[in-house]
């Protein structure tokens, strides 16, 4: 049922969408909904531009003929709309399980709206015992992640069949949970410090709102 979920709110978020817009297009699963939709919506006429967050979604926008563009061309976005993994009821989300957190946190910061779509599945009350993906430098990546489970992490490295993840950015990434998360933007901002680490999937200020898909339909849930 969750891809039922998340086809139902991953395809509500266009209808924010305006022609002439110009659109930060999310990576993953449930922004796989939105593409597919957002590619008949162009083909019926539809203008808008896109700004993809990872290769992933670049080749499937391509497929779709959805148009795209850059941040030489387009530095604001309009709305961007992409996935999460976990999200609180004050909207604090984490992100990353695609590895995609990195350019997805520089094309929703440039973003005047960012609109998160998620199956219910994804709403937690805190990030206790969260998986939260870091994105790291493979230079001295053993000694960041010694520093990471310094801060109290419990750190594991993002494999890939038998190799590590790199991301479109030639990172790592680095799977960390935290027994207790009071303080996301604090936690945030420690991580951040560390030199090895490049950018943290916790995103606790960028939603506008969230799509949330279940058997009732779809819930749009503001910042409580
Ligand atoms: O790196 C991937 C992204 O942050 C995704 O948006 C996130 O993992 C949610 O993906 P999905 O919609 O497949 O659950």
């Amino acid at each position: 049922m969750s891809d039922a979920y998340k086809r139902v709110a991953g395809e509500r978020a266009l209808d924010y969408v305006k022609d002439g817009m110009v659109l930060g297009l999310g990576t993953g699963s449930t922004v796989y909904y939105t593409l597919q939709k957002l590619g008949r919506l162009v083909q019926e006429g539809l203008q808008i531009k896109g700004i993809p967050t990872s290769k992933a979604t670049e080749v499937m926008a391509k497929e779709l003929g959805i148009p795209l563009t850059n941040f030489r061309e387009h530095p604001v976005l309009d709305i961007t709309i992409d996935g999460a993994d976990a999200v609180t009821p004050k909207l604090e989300l984490v992100k990353g399980g695609g590895g995609a957190l990195l350019r997805e946190k520089l094309v929703a910061g440039a973003s005047k709206q960012m609109i998160v779509i998620v199956d219910e599945s994804k709403r937690v009350d805190s990030f206790d015992g969260v998986s939260i993906p870091v994105e790291v430098v493979p230079f001295a990546v053993e000694t960041t992640v010694e520093r990471i489970r310094a801060l109290g992490g419990r750190p594991t490295m993002r494999q890939d069949g038998d190799e590590l993840f790199v991301t479109d950015n030639a990172h790592y990434i680095v799977d960390v949970t935290f027994a207790s998360v009071p303080d996301v933007a604090a936690l945030h901002d420690r991580l951040k410090r560390l030199t090895g680490v490049v950018e943290t999937g916790l995103f606790p200020d960028l939603a506008s709102f969230v799509i949330v898909g279940s058997a009732r339909g779809v819930d749009v849930v503001e910042r409580s």
